[in-house]
């Protein structure tokens, strides 16, 4: 992976510490929100993720790429790929339950990825430094064990719930998640 030093956790970052009300392993996660385009169930052309994880801190999924992701005939679109990538490192921090958003995102593409290819995903954190967050991801062809397609790095930002009040719909995350609250 030709990660930055932006997604690098710096000298001193301390492992994640997830949170005991987060599903154990084996647990799955659940969508955030009915209507997000990577886990939403209710989003028409979404892409449908569900995850588990495995072992309490890291996340796995399947994602079947279909016609309506394409981007070169018969080939998966990179930022389709960058979105389900996107959506598991977003799944994955999400085990420590504190609200985090993407602030980069660094995506290797090593593998074409033909439309009906089921990739499997893999995301995990790498450290945390005060609100920001490190994290990986891989999606593997055809099964956990095959070949790596796309990689990707990230760093979140923790922040408040107060950034979904004044920048989107709180009421709308609140409705389906009593547990998002503006002042915990
Ligand atoms: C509970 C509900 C779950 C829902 C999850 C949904 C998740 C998403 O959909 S994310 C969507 C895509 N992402 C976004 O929309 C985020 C847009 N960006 C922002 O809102 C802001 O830029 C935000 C919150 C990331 C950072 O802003 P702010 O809180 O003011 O912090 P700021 O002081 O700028 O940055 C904090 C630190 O991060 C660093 N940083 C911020 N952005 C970046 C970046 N892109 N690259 C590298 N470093 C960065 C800053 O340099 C700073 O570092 P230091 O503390 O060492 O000086």
């Amino acid at each position: 992976m030709t990660r930055s030093t932006l997604t690098t956790p710096p000298p001193g970052a301390e492992p994640p510490k997830t949170h005991p009300d987060g599903p154990s392993a084996g647990g799955s996660l659940g969508s955030h929100f009915s209507r997000c385009f990577g886990c939403g169930d209710d989003h028409p052309t979404g892409l449908h993720i569900a995850a588990v994880t495995p072992d309490g801190a890291s996340v796995e999924a399947a994602f079947t790429v279909g016609e309506s992701h394409q981007g070169a005939p018969g080939l998966a679109h990179g930022g389709v790929l960058a979105s389900a990538m996107d959506e598991v490192i977003g799944m994955s921090i999400w085990l420590l339950r504190k609200p985090y958003v993407t602030a980069r995102l660094e995506t290797d593409y090593l593998l074409p990825v033909p439309v009906g290819t089921t990739l499997h995903l893999r995301a995990w954190c790498t450290g945390i430094a005060g609100r920001k967050a490190y994290l990986e991801a891989e999606g593997r062809v055809g099964a956990p064990g095959g070949p790596v397609a796309v990689r990707a790095a990230a760093l979140f930002i923790e922040v408040d719930m107060t950034h979904f009040a004044e920048h989107g719909d709180l009421a709308a995350l609140q409705a389906e998640h009593q547990d998002y609250e503006v002042n915990p």
